[in-house]
């Protein structure tokens, strides 16, 4: 599978490297209005690759998008320490109206798979202006967040984070809904579980996690400047489940016609990814707290897709 990747930063260059070292796909073409940092990131790539998979990864033009399956667009600027993902959206919208219609000339058929920040709206943005069907243009959404979730979850009880089966809804942001009411660990529910192990979940640790999940990327941001290891890794895992039709439940971002409520908004609930794209929207059973928490972000990331002038 050829997968093109557009912004070979930080994040675009970690995708590159996780799918050549976990071999998702056969070629990966890296494009960026730097060029020579393109092909600096496909050199370096490159050389790991002999150690462990065939994937071919170069340096291109959007003419070399041709026959991409999956387009991830990482392009535009990333937050400064203090700054919310939101306040990049006048910017990185302004990136997109370049870049959309650059990819669709040479690979009208390609499923886009953004990741530009504030992704949900961005998502939102790229749907519009590619007209392609919202079930192709998918945000990755919180699939960090959930893993971010799941790590602190599983790092709490004692257990792999793979046995952990918690998602975290609505924007990647400030507003995320963490759903404790619904999380499993095993087939057992999370207090369950946690009550048996002796790792209650107390008010004190569910803050703790909460803001672990919800402010992880502040913190990085002030530590190292970007967040990329763990997106790498997540848009890796959204194009595994689309190059092998695998069914995977994740949680990521797509315009939904209808969410607690709200209509046509872009934000992350649990759905089926498979080779034609988002399969299915799954709603999870929340309580009144994180039912109300969801449409408030809903609500948020309506208006501010709204804002956008295409
Ligand atoms: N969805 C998620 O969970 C995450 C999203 N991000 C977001 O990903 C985006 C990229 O972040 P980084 O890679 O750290 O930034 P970066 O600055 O390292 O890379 C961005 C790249 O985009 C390129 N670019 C900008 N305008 C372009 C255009 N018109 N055409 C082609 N290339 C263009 C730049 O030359 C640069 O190489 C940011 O918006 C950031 O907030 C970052 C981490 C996690
Ligand atoms: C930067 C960003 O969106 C994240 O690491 O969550």
């Amino acid at each position: 599978m050829k997968v093109g990747i557009v912004g070979a930063g930080m994040v675009g260059s970690a995708a590159a490297y996780a799918l050549a070292m976990q071999g998702i796909a056969s070629e990966v073409v890296l494009v960026d209005k730097d060029a020579d940092l393109a092909l600096a990131q496909a050199e370096d790539i490159s050389h790991a690759v002999p150690f462990v998979s065939a994937t071919t990864v170069r340096a291109g033009s959007y003419r070399d998008l041709d026959g991409t399956f999956v387009v991830i667009l990482a392009a535009g600027v990333n937050q400064k320490p203090g700054e919310t993902r939101l306040e990049l959206l006048g910017r990185n919208a302004a990136v997109f109206r370049e870049v959309v219609g650059e990819v669709l000339a040479v690979s009208p058929d390609t499923i886009l798979l953004i990741a530009t920040n504030p992704v949900d709206v961005m998502t939102h943005v790229a749907t519009r202006l590619s007209g392609l069907p919202a079930r192709r243009v998918i945000g990755s959404g919180t699939i960090l967040d959930t893993a971010r979730f799941r790590s602190l979850l599983g790092r709490h009880l004692g257990i792999a984070p793979q046995s952990v089966h918690a998602y975290v809804l609505g924007e990647h942001g400030d507003s995320e809904v963490l759903a404790w009411s619904n999380a499993r660990a095993g087939s057992l529910a999370l207090v369950s579980f946690a009550d048996q192990v002796g790792k209650p979940l107390t008010e004190e640790v569910r803050a703790a996690i909460d803001d672990g999940v919800r402010n992880a990327a502040y913190k990085i941001i002030k530590g190292k400047g970007s967040t990329y290891y763990g997106i790498g890794a997540g848009l890796a895992r959204i194009i595994r489940a689309i190059a092998l039709d695998q069914r995977d439940i994740l949680s990521v971002s797509i315009v939904t016609p209808e969410v607690v409520g709200i209509t046509e908004v872009a934000l992350s609930i649990p759905r089926v990814i498979g080779a034609a794209g988002v399969l299915s929207d799954l709603m999870p059973e929340l309580d009144v707290a994180e039912a109300s928490a969801l449409v408030r972000s809903a609500t948020i990331l309506k208006e501010s897709a709204d804002s956008v002038p295409l």
